[in-house]
């Protein structure tokens, strides 16, 4: 265990200048003596030392802006606006730069700084040259927990991230040289290259140094865990899990946004629905677990038969499919809807325990918009709906489009 001096403690007084969100308290939990990031004074007679009041103020007031200023982050990110370094966020979070330079011995306690760190950091100089890096940052870049964490130093920073950002940084640190207001930013979303060739999604923030030679000091955190149970709600949250087809509230958003596309571009669009003939009877005679594999054979089918990969396939409710054909027009989804129908008809049930001569039919129905006749989304897929109920009526095992 390392005691820090009282030098030490000067030490990391002065570092408290560099605007940072952290705070450094004692193992009692109420004292904190450091505060980093605050650009007020604390209101305590003693500079070293921070009311438990103070800081829970100012932690609230903190927390509260960076989450809204990363939802907003994350929504200009959502909407693939290269928005890494938003300048609207550096000015409100990198007040003008303090003119004040840390000491000669601030350097020894930046490294004692680092090596406490909980999270993976490393400290890199003007040039992107790695000049401290902690056992967090050695075991996420290098992806091992064996190397010392002398293996980064040295490295060049910039060898570890993709690009567009690597431009962007290597850029960013040039101007720091001489731009009053050098790199600092919030903890941002970002794929770094690791030494084993493959990529991982990590938040990081940058902090600037100052220095006589300034030096960066960068936290970096793995987001990949994160990423992976995001994938994996969002296919939960978009996928029918008999079928794997796509569910009705992706039907519903792709309808939407095909339609207002292909409305403003001029370009057509089309809905087939689907719906398979007598289901009930299947159920009846074969038991609902068949009647399930039958769903799952007959949505296979339909996947199959699709144009191209900007269709999208869903079920639409239990035994009904339908069908969004951006670009598509009446003979296009006409085509679709006979290679399903002569798909389905090809099926047989063998492999899931039924006899060669059980076989199941769909009636399709669908409509298009291509001159202005429908003034709506949910228009079309009326007429579609239509067009299936007069296939069911004209015999079944039929496809009708809206005329
Ligand atoms: N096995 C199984 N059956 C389902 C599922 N969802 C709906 N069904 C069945 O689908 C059948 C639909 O019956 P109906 O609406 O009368 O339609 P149909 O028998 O296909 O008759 P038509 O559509 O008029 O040809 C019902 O028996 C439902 O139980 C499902 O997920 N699995």
């Amino acid at each position: 265990m390392l005691e820090l001096t009282s030098t030490a403690e000067k030490q990391l007084s002065q570092i408290s200048q560099v605007k940072m969100d952290m705070f450094i308290g004692d193992t009692l939990g109420g004292n904190y003596h450091y505060k980093f990031g605050a650009n007020e004074q604390p209101p305590s007679a003693n500079p070293l030392k921070i009311e438990p009041q103070f800081l829970s103020n100012n932690l609230a007031q903190h927390t509260t802006a960076n989450a809204a200023d990363l939802a907003a982050n994350k929504t200009r990110t959502d909407s693939n606006e290269y928005n890494h370094f938003d300048k609207t966020l550096e000015t409100r979070f990198n007040p003008p730069h303090s003119t004040t330079m840390l000491g000669g011995n601030a350097l020894s306690s930046l490294s004692t700084l680092v090596d406490y760190m909980m999270e993976a950091m490393i400290v890199v100089d003007e040039f992107g040259n790695i000049q401290m890096a902690n056992r967090h940052a050695v075991a996420l870049l290098l992806d091992c927990n064996k190397s010392s964490t002398n293996s980064l130093i040295g490295q060049r920073w910039q060898s570890y991230l993709t690009e567009p950002q690597k431009s962007h940084y290597q850029q960013m640190i040039l101007e720091s040289t001489f731009e009053p207001r050098p790199l600092n930013h919030l903890p941002n979303e970002t794929t770094l290259n690791m030494s084993n060739g493959q990529t991982i999604d990590v938040e990081m923030s940058v902090t600037h140094f100052p220095m006589s030679e300034p030096l960066f000091g960068i936290i970096i955190r793995d987001l990949s865990k994160y990423r992976a149970e995001y994938q994996q709600l969002y296919k939960w949250a978009s996928t029918d899990c008999l079928t794997n087809l796509s569910n009705r509230r992706v039907f519903d958003a792709d309808l939407k946004h095909h339609w207002k596309t292909c409305i403003e571009q001029g370009d057509p669009i089309s809905v087939l629905i689907i719906d398979i003939d007598h289901f009930k009877s299947f159920n009846d005679n074969h038991g609902h677990v068949m009647g399930d594999r039958c769903l799952q054979k007959i949505a296979a089918a339909i996947q199959a038969s699709l144009p191209n990969e900007n269709c999208t396939a869903a079920r639409y409710g239990g035994e009904e499919f339908a069908l969004v054909m951006p670009n598509c027009d009446t003979s296009e989804v006409q085509q679709t809807a006979q290679l399903i129908q002569q798909n389905i008809n090809a099926l047989t049930y063998m492999d899931i325990g039924l006899d060669i001569s059980v076989s199941v039919s769909v009636s399709q129905g669908h409509a298009s918009e291509v001159n202005g006749q429908f003034r709506t989304p949910n228009a079309l897929l009326c007429a579609a709906d239509t067009a299936l109920y007069r296939a069911k009526a004209d015999g079944r095992n039929r496809i009708n489009a809206c005329c």
